[in-house]
C-alpha cells in the first residue's frame, strides 16, 4: 500500500528568549503545529481566508509568520461544510503556517443583525442573508477544530465602550463561564498540539480585568488575550488597561491584545510585556491610499506625490518599495487600478511586520527604551 506517512505533529509551546530588564518588553518563541513564530509578532487579519489582494507566496515573501482568519465569517460563507471537505483551512487557502481563528464573539457584536446574549450563546441574524444562527462555546470551538486553527479563541463576550461597572462585571461572569465551556470543549475535540487561548474582559474597570485574568488563570489556558481593548476608548486609556491587566497573567504563557492597533499602539504594548497583536489597519488603509512609514502615514492621494520619484519608505524594503515609486502608486490609485490595492497592501504589512521584528532585536539587545526612543522622535517628524 502506499505508506501514509504520519506527520509528527510538534505540540504547542512558548518559551521567553529574553525580557527587557528596564521596561518589561519581552521576546519569545512560540511553537505550534503549523511552524514556530517569533514574538512579539504582527499577524495579518485574512477575515474570509485571504489576507485581501495578497496570495500566501507574498505573504511569505514579507515574512509573515501567522496569520488571522475569522470563524463567524467563515461559518457564514463558504459553511464549515466546505473547508472540511479539504480537512481545513490550510488547505483550503493554500497557507502552511500558523494560523490563529477569532471565536466569533466580537463579530457578532460588531457586525452581526439581531444579535441575544443568552447563557447558552449568541443569538444572531448573518448581516449576509438574515438568516438566524445561535453561536455557542461549544459551537464555536467545533468550527475552530474544523478550521484546523493552530491557535484558536474561546468564545467571549465583548461589550461597548462605555460601559458601567456592573455591565462590565456581569459580562466577564459570562466570559469566565463561556471560557470553561470553551476549555472543555476543546479538550474533547481539538487536534494533538493545538492550542486555545482565553480572553481577559472587564471593561475599563481595573479591579475586574484583575479578576476576569484570575478566573481564566484558574480554568488554565495555553495562552491569554486582552479583550475589550481598541473598541473606541481613547489611546491612554486602552494603555492603562493593558498595562494593569499583563502582570495579573503567567509569565510563561504568551500574551494577545486583540485588534491592536497603529504602529505606535504596537510599541507602547511591547513596551508593557505583550507578544501578540492583530489589526485591520494595515490591510485596510492600504486599500484606502494611507501607507506607513518610519516618519508617520502618507495619503498617496495627495498631490505632493504626483511627481515624486521616491519610494514610500526609503527604509523599508519590501516589493513595492524597491520597485516603484511615489508618483506611479499615486496614478494606480488615483485610477482605482487592482494593482494598487496589492502594491499598498504588501508595503504596510511589511511596515507592520518588520517593525516588529526590529522591536525584537531590540529586546534581544536587552535595548528596547533606545528603540522606544528612536521610534517616536522619528514618526514625529512627520512622513
Ligand atoms: C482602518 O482601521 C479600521 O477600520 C479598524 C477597525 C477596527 C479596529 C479595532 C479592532 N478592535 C478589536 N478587535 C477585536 C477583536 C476581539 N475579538 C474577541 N473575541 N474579543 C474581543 O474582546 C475583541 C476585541 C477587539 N477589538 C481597528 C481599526
Ligand atoms: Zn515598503
Amino acid at each position: 500500500f502506499e505508506e501514509v506517512e504520519e506527520r509528527y505533529v510538534e505540540p504547542f509551546h512558548f518559551t521567553l528568549d529574553a525580557v527587557c530588564e528596564k521596561t518589561g518588553a519581552r521576546a519569545g518563541t512560540l511553537t505550534t503545529p503549523h511552524g514556530v513564530i517569533k514574538t512579539p509578532v504582527f499577524m495579518p487579519v485574512g477575515t474570509l481566508g485571504t489576507v485581501k489582494s495578497l496570495a500566501p507566496e507574498d505573504l511569505t515573501g514579507l515574512n509573515a509568520q501567522i496569520i488571522l482568519g475569522n470563524t463567524y465569517h467563515l461559518y457564514l460563507r463558504p459553511g464549515c461544510d466546505v473547508i472540511d471537505e479539504f480537512g481545513g483551512l490550510h488547505q483550503f487557502m493554500n497557507w502552511d503556517r500558523p494560523l490563529l481563528t477569532d471565536s466569533g464573539g466580537f463579530q457578532i457584536f460588531s457586525l452581526a443583525k439581531l444579535q441575544k446574549m443568552t447563557e447558552e450563546g449568541a443569538h444572531f441574524q448573518s448581516h449576509i442573508d438574515g438568516s438566524r444562527h445561535l453561536l455557542t462555546p461549544e459551537k464555536a470551538m467545533e468550527i475552530q477544530v474544523c478550521l484546523g486553527s493552530d491557535i484558536a479563541m474561546a468564545l467571549d463576550e465583548c461589550i461597548p465602550y462605555p460601559a458601567s461597572h456592573e455591565q462590565a462585571l456581569e459580562s466577564l461572569g459570562l466570559t469566565t463561564r463561556w471560557g470553561k465551556r470553551s476549555k472543555e470543549a476543546w479538550e474533547m475535540t481539538k487536534r494533538p498540539g493545538h492550542a486555545l487561548f482565553g480572553i481577559v474582559q472587564g471593561g475599563m474597570y481595573g479591579d475586574l480585568r484583575k479578576q476576569s485574568a484570575e478566573e481564566l488563570r484558574k480554568i488554565g489556558f495555553d495562552g491569554y488575550a486582552l479583550g475589550g481593548l481598541s473598541v473606541g476608548e481613547p489611546r491612554d486609556l486602552m494603555l492603562e488597561m493593558a498595562g494593569t491587566s499583563l502582570p495579573y497573567l503567567p509569565q510563561d504563557r504568551p500574551r494577545y491584545i486583540m485588534g491592536v492597533g497603529k504602529p505606535q499602539d504596537l510599541v507602547d504594548m511591547v513596551n508593557l510585556g505583550a507578544d501578540m497583536f492583530d489589526c485591520v489597519l494595515p490591510t485596510r488603509n492600504a486599500r484606502n491610499g494611507q501607507l506607513f512609514t518610519s516618519k508617520g502615514p502618507l495619503n498617496i492621494c495627495n498631490a505632493q506625490h504626483r511627481t515624486s520619484t521616491l519610494p514610500v519608505d526609503e527604509e523599508c524594503q519590501c516589493y513595492t518599495c524597491r520597485n516603484y515609486s511615489r508618483a506611479y502608486l499615486r496614478h494606480l490609485y488615483m485610477s482605482r487600478e487592482l494593482l494598487s490595492y496589492r502594491l499598498n497592501t504588501i508595503h504596510n504589512i511589511a511596515f507592520f511586520i518588520s517593525l516588529m521584528e526590529k522591536a525584537r532585536e531590540a529586546v534581544l539587545a536587552n535595548d528596547y527604551a533606545a528603540f522606544y526612543k528612536d521610534f517616536f522622535q522619528k514618526i514625529e517628524t512627520g512622513a
